[in-house]
């Protein structure tokens, strides 16, 4: 694996101006991204997520899902502590690409679930690989990241590769009635852990986007 910086910038948001940094994977020709907030060299653990591409959710206010929830909250949260990092990674659908990620929501919407979806078009449930924030965060100088993410499978697989994850702190936001039952099956099959009852509802947390 070959990830090498290609150029960073300022990018201002309604929470923070960010400076954005952009990587390319040689070996995959995809572009990942790194925002950061303040300081983040120097050892301190930084509050960081590390965010899995969603088109729909992230950029089409896709109600399905929680990840453009959590996308705002995570930027959110690193503003409110004036210090931060949001990856970026460019694995779309658990890693089976965007027109994969339809196929799989066309299985949904006939009854499968986001798990039985992927296995039904012949993948696992989840493709992603996370060893690509290692030169990243090497890059940027971060040493030690309080996660913000549900989900200890994320976790593991980032201290198999090396990264030092000294905490995970809960990201429950966005529960609405089209996201109910795929956030059930998240905690059910796929490990994550949380309580439905622990979720700020969309309606709550919507306002901003609506502007
Ligand atoms: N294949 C597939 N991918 C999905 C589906 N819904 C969301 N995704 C993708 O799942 C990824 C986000 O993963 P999640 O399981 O929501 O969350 P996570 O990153 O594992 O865990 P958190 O850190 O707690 O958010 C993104 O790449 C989405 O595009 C689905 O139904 N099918
Ligand atoms: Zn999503």
């Amino acid at each position: 694996m070959t990830i090498r910086f290609i150029a960073a910038s300022r990018l201002p948001t309604p929470w923070a101006t960010f400076t954005m940094h952009g990587f390319e994977d040689e070996a995959t020709g995809k572009d990942h991204i790194a925002l950061t907030l303040g300081d983040v060299t120097g050892g301190e653990p930084v509050l960081g997520r590390v965010h899995s591409e969603c088109l729909t959710g992230d950029a089409l206010f896709s109600m399905r899902c929680d990840c453009g929830y959590q996308l705002q909250e995570a930027l959110k949260r690193i503003a409110e502590e004036g210090r931060g990092v949001l990856f970026y990674l460019r694995q779309e659908g658990r890693g089976i690409g965007l027109l994969n990620k339809i196929r799989a929501y066309h299985l949904q919407d006939q009854g499968a679930d986001t798990v039985e979806a992927n296995e039904q078009l012949g993948f696992g449930a989840d493709m992603r690989r996370y060893d690509l924030c290692v030169p990243m965060l090497n890059h940027l100088g971060i040493t030690a990241l309080r996660l913000m993410t549900n989900n200890p499978r994320k976790v593991d697989a980032l201290t198999r590769d090396g990264v030092n994850v000294v905490e995970r702190l809960s990201i429950t936001t966005g529960l609405n009635p089209h996201n109910e039952q795929y956030l059930s099956t998240k905690a059910g099959k796929l490990g994550h852990m949380m309580a439905l009852d622990d979720f700020t509802h969309a309606s709550d947390v919507d306002i901003e986007r609506k502007g």
